[in-house]
């Protein structure tokens, strides 16, 4: 008899640095892939060939996520997992009004996977004990908070939060963990002082790359017990 075909990853925020990494590390496992994306990179083009199902999403409005999820619902009758990867990383400026930081936060960090999670619920179940996961990316600061980005890391905090009712809720058939990363990978802009300042902030000194990353998630996937949890990715950083 044949293999049935393996029901779909879906990463949100694939269009580019991790998302984008996890999406090709499942496709040249033959695994399929769903991503959401916000802005339409040369990227998404590449994700598409190499045989991923690319779904434009704009997450900034409730009305923007459940459309998503609408859309994901009318394709698919199941899925291997949901990884809630799309996040922005807003500090505090004084040209940005607080309430807007904080309603933009928590918008992406804790109303999207929220309103994901049980709207795609019914995908996740129904294949088995511990058969498909949830994997919510938050944050280092949860644990320490954060001066320069305080509406952030508190809705990373709530998101690390709703990783436990989650698991609770879902146990035993979908697992539910979450990732806390320090430093993995700069952004561009990021000058060399900063780069300096960041690397000396951890034990290990390094910026470890995606690969630190998807290495976890697949441990985390093969796990038939582990849920609940939040992995720190931080190279020592809460020991310096
Ligand atoms: N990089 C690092 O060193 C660290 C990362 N992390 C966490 O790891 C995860 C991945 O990090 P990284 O790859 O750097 O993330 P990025 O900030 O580079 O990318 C996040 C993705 O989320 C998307 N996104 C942001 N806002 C929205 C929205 N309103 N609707 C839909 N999509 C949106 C972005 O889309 P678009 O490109 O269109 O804006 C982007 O593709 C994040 O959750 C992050 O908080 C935590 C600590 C360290
Ligand atoms: N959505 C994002 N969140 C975070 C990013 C990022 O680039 N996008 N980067 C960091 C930093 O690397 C920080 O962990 C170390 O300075 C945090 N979150």
């Amino acid at each position: 008899m044949g293999h049935a075909q393996p029901l779909p990853i879906l990463i949100t925020g694939g269009g580019r640095r991790i998302g984008l990494a996890l999406a090709h590390h499942f496709l040249n496992l033959r695994q399929p892939v769903i991503v959401s994306y916000r802005t339409e990179y040369p990227a998404i083009a590449a994700l598409r060939h190499a045989g991923a199902v690319c779904l434009q999403a704009d997450f900034s409005t409730d009305e923007g996520i459940l459309a998503f999820a609408e859309h994901v619902k009318s394709e698919y009758s199941g899925l291997r997992a949901i990884i809630h990867n799309a996040s922005a990383w807003m500090a505090e400026t004084p040209d940005t009004p607080l309430s807007e930081t904080l309603a933009c936060m928590l918008q992406i960090h804790v109303h999207a996977p929220y309103l994901l999670n049980h709207a795609l619920v019914g995908l996740l179940r129904g294949h088995g004990h511990a058969a498909s996961d949830i994997i919510h990316f938050t944050d280092y600061v949860v644990e320490r908070g954060s001066d320069k980005h305080i509406a952030y890391a508190a809705s990373k905090a709530a998101l690390d939060n709703m990783t436990r009712s989650f698991a609770r809720k879902l146990a035993p058939e979908v697992k539910v963990n979450a990732i806390a990363p320090s430093l993995i990978l700069f952004n561009e802009h990021d000058d060399v002082d900063y780069r300096q300042q960041a690397l000396n902030k951890s034990l290990m000194k390094i910026e470890p790359g995606e690969k630190e990353v998807i290495d976890l998630i697949d441990y985390i996937m093969t796990s038939c017990y582990v849920t609940g949890r939040s992995f720190g990715v931080d190279g020592g950083r809460p020991l310096r």
